[in-house]
């Protein structure tokens, strides 16, 4: 029996909250609007992509959904919770997490010391955390590491790796702290050719077996349809298809969109 429409972002028995859901979520700076009007949920353990031309507003709806900017109109919601008003620092405790640049990487530390670090940060152990490190092994980080594949490199320096191996330590760090809804902003970007690949079955591995709700913005068409649910396209700040990625790149609108670039 098909559920009665429920209030957005009210949840049914039936029928959870969606993981994220944005409602009419605009940004406009000098007069300029950025981010126009986007709604879209995705639903808990959903794997979405987020692409769209250069300008489009993938960055700025990133920085809206994780709290860094503040919208000039419209809702965010995690897990049915309005969190608009929210820092970024609340909804990380509510299970939102992004990756971290390179730089949040202690260079001179080892692979596991980071991932130790990165869990005792989540249970607010972080003032002892020096003391901690040199014995930062543990369940966890080894759970961790085996996940993304940087067990065999767990003593090696940070600063080290490769650029495709950085980015696993990078989400290696996100996965201890036990995120429900990850943000990844170009997973891709920097990694040589030949990483590509293992880099996407990683990203893949982690979802499912973390079973936690993705939003990717990434380029690379092999890497979107290995992996997502769902094509989010943007263009001029808008939404112009939220679909399946079959039905969202054969959609005239988002062909238009891109016309002249490669989709
Ligand atoms: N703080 C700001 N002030 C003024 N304009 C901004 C600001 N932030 C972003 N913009 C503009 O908003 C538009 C969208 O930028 P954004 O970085 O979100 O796009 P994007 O889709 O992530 O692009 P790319 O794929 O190139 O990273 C661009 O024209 C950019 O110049």
């Amino acid at each position: 029996m098909p559920t009665a429409p429920t209030r957005a972002g009210a949840a049914t028995e039936s029928e959870p909250a969606p993981a994220l859901e944005l409602q009419d979520l605009s940004w406009a700076v000098g007069g300029a609007v950025i981010v126009d009007g986007v709604a879209l949920a995705a639903r808990s353990g959903e794997f979405v992509a987020l692409i769209g031309p250069n300008g489009a507003g993938k960055t700025s709806l990133f920085n809206l959904v994780s709290g860094l900017t503040r919208p000039t109109r419209g809702r965010v919601l995690l897990s049915g919770a309005d969190v608009t008003r929210e820092r970024p620092y609340q909804r990380t405790r509510r299970g939102l997490g992004r990756t971290f640049q390179t730089s949040s990487v202690f260079a001179d530390l080892s692979v596991e010391e980071n991932v130790g670090l990165a869990a005792q940060a989540r249970t607010g152990d972080s003032h002892r955390f020096w003391r901690r490190a040199a014995s930062a092994s543990g369940p966890r980080t080894a759970e961790v590491l085996e996940l993304v594949r940087l067990a065999h490199r767990s003593g090696a320096e940070a600063g080290g790796l490769s650029h495709g191996d950085k980015r696993k330590l990078e989400l290696a760090l996100l996965l201890a702290r036990g995120p429900e809804l990850i943000l990844l902003d170009e997973p891709m970007a920097g990694v040589s050719a030949g990483e590509v690949g293992e880099l996407t079955g990683v990203i893949r591995d982690v979802q499912r077996e973390r079973r936690c709700t993705v939003l990717m913005v990434e380029h690379h068409m092999e890497v979107l349809l290995e992996l997502a649910d769902r094509l989010a396209v943007m263009h001029h700040g808008a939404l112009l298809a939220f679909a399946a990625p079959e039905t969202a790149m054969a959609d005239p609108q988002v062909q238009a969109a891109y016309l002249g670039e490669p989709l």
